[in-house]
């Protein structure tokens, strides 16, 4: 089993990089952790309460159960991963069986913040892309499927985004194997990921 961190500031393309790599894999292959699922169940909170979360500090984030979860595959066994609503700010309730398979990517702004959970990757990637760059796709994408306006979003990039971005994220790029330049689509580095996972396994096996 090879497990692969991915992480990199809001917008700057780790979901697409992820399906990217993906998209060759076989499908009974690879299983894709979200660091979004791992979000602290907030049930007990009001929806106007929720939205005063600040969701860019590691304190958000569940790390203890994402390191379960984690030590299960690594068993043999599967796990519950939570479903996240973006929408109302929590989990909705649902999950998503998730079985060991030879690739296991992870991917999150925060997941190479936690010592524990970045002692468990084989591969840790940074992806980067400039902090405008990030800030037109977040708007773009969180107005076209997140529920968020610009008022919005934009208050939550000067309140929250941007300073946790500088205190937590960009620091872990010095922890990262490989940082992939997103300001446009990168191929190339995807394609010698691909190259360095296939390599890797053939090593495992
Ligand atoms: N290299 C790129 N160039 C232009 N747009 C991109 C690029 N990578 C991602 N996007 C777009 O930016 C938005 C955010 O990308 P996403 O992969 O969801 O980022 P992240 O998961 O890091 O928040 C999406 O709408 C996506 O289509
Ligand atoms: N209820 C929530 C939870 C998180 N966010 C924002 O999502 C960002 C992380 O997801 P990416 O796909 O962009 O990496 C993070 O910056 C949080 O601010 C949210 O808006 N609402």
């Amino acid at each position: 089993m090879l497990i692969i961190g991915i992480a990199g500031g809001t917008g700057c393309g780790k979901t697409t990089v992820v399906d990217q790599i993906v998209s060759e894999l076989p499908e009974d292959e690879v299983c894709i952790i979200s660091q979004d699922s791992y979000y602290h169940d907030t049930s007990h909170l009001t929806l106007d309460e929720r939205t005063k979360i600040n969701f860019d500090h590691p304190q958000a984030i569940d790390f203890e159960l994402l390191v379960s979860h984690l030590k299960e595959l690594r068993a043999g066994n599967s796990f519950e991963q939570p479903v996240y609503s973006f929408i109302e700010h929590n989990r909705t309730g649902e999950t998503i069986t998730t079985y060991p398979k030879k690739v296991i990517i992870v991917e999150g702004i925060l997941i190479l913040s936690d010592p524990v959970i970045r002692d468990m990757f084989d591969i840790k990637i940074f992806v980067h892309a400039d902090s405008d760059e990030r800030l037109i796709r977040r708007l773009k994408r969180d107005i076209a499927t997140r529920g968020r306006d610009l008022e919005e979003v934009l208050n939550r990039y000067q309140t929250t985004l941007k300073p946790m971005h500088q205190q937590f994220i960009e620091p872990t790029k010095e922890y990262a194997d490989i940082i992939i330049p997103t300001n446009k689509y990168n191929t190339v580095a995807v394609e010698v990921i691909r190259s360095i996972i296939d390599h890797k396994i053939r090593l495992k096996e």
